[in-house]
C-alpha cells in the first residue's frame, strides 16, 4: 500500500507540529477557517514546500527529495489560483499533464477532456475561457497525468452544481481505482457527504481528524469556526443549518 504521511510537520507559524496519514483509494478533505494553514499543508503534502522540521513520506521516501518526475508522476497538484503561463487551447494545456511520462498519450488527454466537458472548447485559447471553464481544464491537466495521489485544493469553488457532481462522480470512480484524494474543502457538506476522512485544521494545529461525522460534529464546528449548527437530513445527503 502506497501511503502518504505527514509527521510533526511544521512551517513557521503556518503549520505547528501536524501529524497526519492519507489512505490510498479514499477521498480526504482538509477542512478549517481562513488562514488555517489547509492549503499550506497541500503544497507541503506535494513536496512543494520545505518543511522546518517534520516530515512528509510517500512509500516511505521523503517527498521533498524525490526525483521531480518521480515526484510529478505520483503526485498530482492542482493549487488554489492556478496560473498558466502561456495562453495555449485547453488540449495542449491537458495534453502538458502528460510530462511527468514523457508522452502526449492522445487517449488520457481525449479521456479526460470528455470527463471534464471541455470538448467543446479544447480548441480556444485559455484566456477565453470563463472562470468554472478554466477551472476545469487546469483540473484537467492534473487528471491527465493519472497521478496516484491527487491534492486538490478547493477543486469545486468555481462549478457549477452540474459539474460539481460530475466531478464528484470522477472522484469517486478514481478512488475506487486506488487513487488516493486529498482535497481542501470549504463546503463542509461537501465533506461531509462525500469524504472518506476530514481533516479539520485550526491556526496551523490539528483540531480534529476521523470520519466526517466525527471530525465535523457539531461541538468540533462551535470550537473551531465559533459557529452554532446543527446537521439535518440522512447520512450522505446531511445539510448544516447554523443558528
Ligand atoms: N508565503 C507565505 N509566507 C508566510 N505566510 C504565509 C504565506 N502564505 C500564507 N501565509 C500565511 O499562512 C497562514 C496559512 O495560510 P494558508 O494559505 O495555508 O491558509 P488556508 O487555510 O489555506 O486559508 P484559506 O481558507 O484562506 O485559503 C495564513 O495566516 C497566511 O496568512
Amino acid at each position: 500500500m502506497i501511503a502518504l504521511a505527514a509527521t510533526q510537520l511544521t512551517i513557521g507559524t503556518r503549520l505547528r507540529g501536524v501529524d497526519a496519514a492519507f489512505a490510498p483509494g479514499r477521498i480526504t478533505a482538509i477542512c478549517g477557517p481562513n488562514g488555517a494553514g489547509k492549503s499550506t499543508l497541500l503544497a507541503a503534502l506535494a513536496g512543494l514546500l520545505p518543511p522546518d522540521s517534520g516530515q512528509v513520506l510517500l512509500s516511505g521516501e521523503d517527498v521533498t527529495t524525490m526525483h521531480p518526475r518521480s515526484r510529478a508522476r505520483a503526485i498530482g497538484y492542482l493549487p488554489q489560483d492556478g496560473e498558466v503561463a502561456w495562453d495555449v487551447a485547453v488540449r495542449s494545456l491537458v495534453a502538458l499533464g502528460r510530462m511527468p511520462h514523457g508522452d502526449t498519450a492522445a487517449e488520457p488527454v481525449e479521456r479526460t477532456i470528455a470527463t471534464l466537458d471541455l470538448e467543446t472548447l479544447a480548441g480556444r485559447p485559455i484566456s477565453k475561457l470563463s472562470g468554472g471553464e478554466k477551472a476545469r481544464a487546469l483540473l484537467a491537466r492534473v487528471l491527465a497525468g493519472e497521478p496516484q495521489w491527487l491534492l486538490a485544493d478547493e477543486p469545486f469553488a468555481a462549478l457549477d452544481i452540474g459539474h460539481q457532481l460530475t466531478l464528484l462522480r470522477h472522484l469517486r470512480r478514481i478512488a475506487d481505482e486506488g487513487v488516493g484524494v486529498v482535497m481542501v474543502l470549504h463546503d463542509l457538506g461537501l465533506a461531509m457527504n462525500h469524504a472518506d476522512e476530514v481533516i479539520v485544521l485550526d491556526k496551523g494545529r490539528l483540531a480534529a481528524s476521523g470520519s466526517p461525522a466525527e471530525a465535523l460534529s457539531a461541538p468540533i464546528i462551535e470550537q473551531v469556526w465559533g459557529v452554532t449548527a446543527t446537521w439535518i437530513g440522512e447520512p450522505s445527503g446531511r445539510a448544516l443549518v447554523t443558528r
